[in-house]
């Protein structure tokens, strides 16, 4: 079966006791670092115990196209995916500022952008011009789902052959948190109105032809909903197959998964759905005020670093939690022991 080529192990946890006691040994009340503990614990479960590097952290947006934005369900048309990937690439955005204040690398891929863009920094892996619109056919094929895994998993191995480990994914995709909110009910097999939220910022009334679109969609697709592949196929977007590749490559690697927001996360829900062992990887940056990202956050049994109230995309919470990641690091890595500080609790 297709999802078997993916060989992921569980996370080891045979050192989660050195680990503990190496962190309750730091000069600190136990526990009062909070969740930086918790994650310097997950890092170095991942890493390594011996010591955790943050090596080469790298965004990897991921742009495509929804042919459900012609439901009239966002606040922009799809060529402001192209014009925003052009932002990208000129170092405008805000995922280029954040990378730039904590040196973080950026790379952007061309995933399935309506418009071919022709520049010489856009990593080319569209499978194709934009997804079908899901509210009358299906998304893509399922060989297109399968080809998207397949593109995100290379492009992944890339730069963890390069050498880094920590890869945080961000996406830009007009109508993409339509097509998130449907595969997260079809994931979870929860309704329509638990999923959908306004995304880039929508009226009431397009909330409701939103929320119509999507539950309309899921009845269309009902009979054919029965894996992580064909919910990719029938309601997914090539932007969110690739992510989901992707973060089974980081997995398979140990490296380091990021989280950002909801479309983020939906990807991770399908990449977990795939190979469950994949979440073990996973640091949930940030909630997202895009409603349905909290719920969905749960199904993964994530406690997210940052609740900013953004709802951006593009990368940006899992940008913003690379210096607590640092953070984590440093205190596991240089924090003076009671023995070695001579301090006596
Ligand atoms: O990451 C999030 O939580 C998030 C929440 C709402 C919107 N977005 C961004 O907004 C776009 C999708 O919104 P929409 O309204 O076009 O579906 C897409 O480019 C996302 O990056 C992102
Ligand atoms: C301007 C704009 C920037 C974005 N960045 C991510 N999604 C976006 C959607 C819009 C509309």
């Amino acid at each position: 079966m297709f999802t078997d080529s993916f060989n992921i192990s569980s996370l080891d946890r045979q050192h989660d006791k050195s680990i503990r006691m190496r962190i309750d040994q730091k000069t600190k009340p136990p526990g009062s670092l909070g969740q930086l503990e918790t994650l310097a614990t997950q890092l170095a479960s991942i890493l390594g115990p011996s010591s955790i590097t943050i090596q080469a952290p790298r965004i990897l947006v991921f742009a495509a196209d929804h042919g459900i934005a012609e439901e009239g369900v966002s606040i922009a048309p799809s060529s402001v995916t192209a014009q925003m990937v052009l932002n990208f690439l000129h170092g405008g955005a805000a995922i280029n500022c954040f990378c730039r204040s904590s040196e973080i690398e950026l790379s952007v891929i061309d995933a399935g952008i309506m418009t071919a863009i022709d520049h010489p920094d856009l990593i080319q892996q569209a499978i194709a011009r934009g997804t079908q619109n899901f509210s009358q056919h299906s998304a893509m094929t399922r060989s297109q789902a399968e080809q998207a895994l397949l593109a995100g998993h290379e492009i992944a191995q890339t730069f963890l052959r390069q050498g880094c480990n920590t890869l945080g994914f961000g996406e830009m995709g007009i109508g993409n948190t339509s097509s998130a909110a449907a595969m997260m009910a079809a994931l979870l097999k929860i309704p329509a109105d638990e999923c959908v939220g306004r995304g880039t910022g929508i009226t009431d009334e397009a909330l409701q032809r939103k929320l119509n679109v999507v539950a309309r969609a899921l009845q269309l697709h009902a009979q054919q909903l029965h894996c992580p592949i064909d919910i990719l196929a029938n309601l997914g977007g090539f932007e969110i197959g690739q992510i989901a590749g992707a973060m089974l490559a980081t997995a398979e690697a140990k490296s380091v998964i990021l989280v950002d927001g909801f479309i983020t996360t939906a990807a991770a829900l399908l990449a977990q759905k795939i190979a469950p062992n994949v979440a073990d990887y996973m640091v949930f940056c940030h909630e997202s005020n895009e409603q349905g990202h909290q719920r969905m956050l749960k199904s993964l049994s994530g406690t997210p670093l940052l609740n900013l109230g953004m709802r951006l995309g593009e990368g940006t919470g899992a940008a913003l939690a690379i210096p607590l990641l640092r953070a984590a690091a440093s205190f596991y890595n240089d924090m003076a022991s009671f023995e070695s500080a001579g301090v006596s609790v």
